[in-house]
């Protein structure tokens, strides 16, 4: 899987989808020999797992090779990750995801942090180590918990305004140093809602390329309906608002992201952001509640 400069190679399929372009190491060989380029280049390959079938996959940043003679060499274009990560399939999406996770961590950890002297990768490139000592490093994720606060009918959505125009999600943050998840929720919730949370349930968890490398932590979190007036911290969220189930059915029926141009919506975060999972999954239960009543 290649890169330039940790934007990914895609490709237009003949039915609009994208994928990342992957190439055989003896393409990348012949790509590189036709551009007149180092082929020791390849040794930088970074093991990013294997296929069901054994297949061991790689994945190359080829920042000292021109971008547009890939490009056209290849048939594909050099992506910024942010809009590929929408682009891709959910399928395809986590892979190339981790694979750029990967790369940034190299190019970013090239100097060993005690001694400050350069660093060398271990062949597959799953850590790096300092010559003579007994340093390792290994890539790393930061933890974020990311809690879809309800009182019973409504959940709790909230807009930075950094988001695009519409765009709602649950409340998310980073962990704190020593703190549990739990602690990591209620504190985020009160932070950023001025709300007391009475109970947090854990619902899944997804690796978040943005913005370096994130474990993102998705949890319920429960407050009292007799406690839910909001005091949003202006300063994180632009908005923070309650929506009922036909509000939130309404947000997860809009196409995402919505056209320039196109009437004012609201809308969710995409199917693989695990922002949508728990929004649409608290309205799974919430149907299922009130078809039981
Ligand atoms: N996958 C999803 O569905 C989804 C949805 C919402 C948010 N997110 C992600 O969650 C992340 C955290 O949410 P947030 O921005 O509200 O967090 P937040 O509320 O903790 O505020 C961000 C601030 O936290 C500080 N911070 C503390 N530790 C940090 C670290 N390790 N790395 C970077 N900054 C750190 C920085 O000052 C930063 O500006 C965002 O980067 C976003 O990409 C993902
Ligand atoms: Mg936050």
């Amino acid at each position: 899987m290649l890169f330039h400069s940790l934007q990914p190679l895609l490709k237009r399929n003949q039915d609009h989808s994208f994928s990342s372009v992957s190439l055989h190491c003896h393409d990348v060989n012949s790509l590189l020999r036709k551009l007149g380029a180092d082929l020791s280049v390849i040794q930088d390959s970074i093991l990013i797992g294997c296929s069901d079938r054994g297949h061991a996959h790689f994945c190359l940043d080829l920042a000292a090779v021109d971008a547009a003679a890939v490009e056209e060499e290849s048939g594909g274009k050099f992506v910024d990750l942010r809009k590929s990560y929408f682009l891709l399939s959910e399928s395809k999406a986590p892979l190339v995801a981790k694979s750029q996770a990967l790369l940034r961590w190299h190019q970013t950890h090239r100097f060993c942090s005690c001694s400050g002297k350069l660093t060398q990768r271990n062949r597959a490139g799953s850590h790096r180590f300092t010559a003579g000592t007994q340093n390792y490093s290994y890539p790393q994720m930061s933890p974020v918990v990311i809690a879809l606060v309800h009182d019973g009918t409504r959940c709790l959505l909230g807009r930075q305004a950094s988001f695009p125009p519409g765009l709602y999600s649950a409340l998310a943050g980073f962990c704190d140093m020593g703190e549990s998840v739990e602690e990591s929720v209620r504190r985020e919730v009160a932070e950023e809602a001025g709300l007391e949370v009475l109970s947090v349930t854990y619902s899944s968890s997804q690796h978040w390329p943005f913005p370096n490398s994130s474990f993102m932590i998705g949890c319920f979190a429960a407050v009292s309906p007799a406690h839910s007036q909001l005091s949003v911290d202006r300063s994180e969220l632009e908005d923070a608002r309650w929506f009922d189930l036909e509000q939130i059915e309404r947000g997860l029926s809009v196409r995402t992201p919505p056209r320039r141009g196109a009437p004012a919506v609201t809308w969710f975060p995409p199917k693989h952001a695990i922002g949508h999972r728990l929004i649409s999954e608290w309205a799974e239960l919430q149907r299922r509640h009130m078809t039981s009543r």
